[in-house]
């Protein structure tokens, strides 16, 4: 996703740096820019490459790690945070944009979702197999100038992305999703195909009634038939799909369960209720974690 949104932001005029942990990479990347594959086909766009310690200074410092990676990505670009920087985190799960508060000021961090679809071409690559749209909004409400900049940065980009005040409700959303079908999958090994059983469907619609129930505890109302719709919709049209948690696990990496199913879980218990569907599930995938028994 990274490497998505540096060759657009780029290719609009924006000055952008990569910056990742991977110096084979960087390489590549400086020496012959990024190999984008998109809905305008094929080509090649030039970018700075940089470890996080001689990142220059930014506007807008965009976090595209797994959430597992976030507060060590965040650490080694803390030298940017003295500056003017916002900060914006469009990942999956939740506790992302607090981890970037840890850093930048709360009045600089932007938070959001993003339907774009991306996958890393080595060494170079990106191939985004389709279109999408971002979601995005203030940590801080008054901060809603920032988020509008933000907005007309990727607009110029063709990211179609828009101001959503109620931001937290689009990422709670994506994490109940992402906490039922995700998890599920990963337990299984199935493609999300092979979630559409009675059971699978039972199981699922529990992790989202429960996110549901924390999020309101949070003053945060999820839209359920819209949330509901959307499970069906992945399961009728989504069967081939592997969910970027089994898309981890198959590749001997660290999971974003943690992030997910783990963050569920913590905010139910922290609001003193029970969310044992999601909670099972966050077991069972934190099982096969690697270097864990
Ligand atoms: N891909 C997609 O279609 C979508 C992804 N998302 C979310 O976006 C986020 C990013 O996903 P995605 O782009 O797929 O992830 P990838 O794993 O493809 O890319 C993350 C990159 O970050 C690098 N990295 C790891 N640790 C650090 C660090 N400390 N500092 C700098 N870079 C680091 C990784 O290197 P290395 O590989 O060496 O670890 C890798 O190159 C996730 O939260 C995901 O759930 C959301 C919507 C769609
Ligand atoms: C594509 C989608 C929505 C499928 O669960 C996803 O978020 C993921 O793979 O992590």
């Amino acid at each position: 996703m990274g490497c998505l949104f540096a060759a657009r932001l780029a290719h609009a005029g924006s000055m952008v740096t990569v910056v990742d942990v991977d110096q084979a990479r960087l390489d590549h990347i400086s020496a012959e820019g990024i190999r984008l594959h998109d809905e305008f086909g094929e080509r090649t766009i030039r970018v700075a490459a940089s470890t996080a310690q001689a990142a220059p200074s930014a506007d807008l410092v965009l976090l595209f790690t797994k959430a597992v990676h976030s507060r060590s990505a965040i650490a080694s670009v803390a030298h940017l945070a003295d500056g003017n920087a916002c900060a914006l985190t469009l990942q999956n799960g939740l506790g992302n944009a607090e981890a970037l508060a840890e850093v930048f000021a709360p009045e600089k961090v932007l938070l959001g979702v993003t339907d774009w679809p991306a996958d890393l071409a080595p060494p170079n690559g990106v191939s985004a197999h389709g279109t999408g749209h971002v979601w995005l909004g203030a940590l801080n409400p008054a901060s809603a100038p920032a988020a509008n900049a933000v907005v007309e940065l990727l607009d110029a980009a063709r990211m179609s992305a828009q101001h959503d005040t109620q931001v937290l409700e689009a990422i709670w959303e994506k994490a109940a999703f992402n906490a039922a079908l995700n998890a599920l999958s990963t337990i299984l090994n199935t493609p999300v195909g092979g979630l559409d059983t009675p059971d699978g469907r039972r199981i699922a619609t529990a992790v989202i009634d429960e996110t549901i129930a924390v999020a309101l505890t949070r003053n945060i109302a999820m839209n359920r038939e819209r949330l509901l719709a959307k499970m069906d919709f992945a399961l009728a049209n989504h069967k081939a799909h592997k969910p970027s948690m089994l898309q981890d696990r198959l590749a001997g990496r660290a999971t974003e369960i943690e992030a997910i199913n783990g963050q569920i879980v913590l905010a139910a218990r922290e609001a003193g209720i029970a969310a044992p569907v999601t909670e099972t599930l966050a077991a069972l995938v934190r099982m096969g974690e690697p270097g864990r028994n």
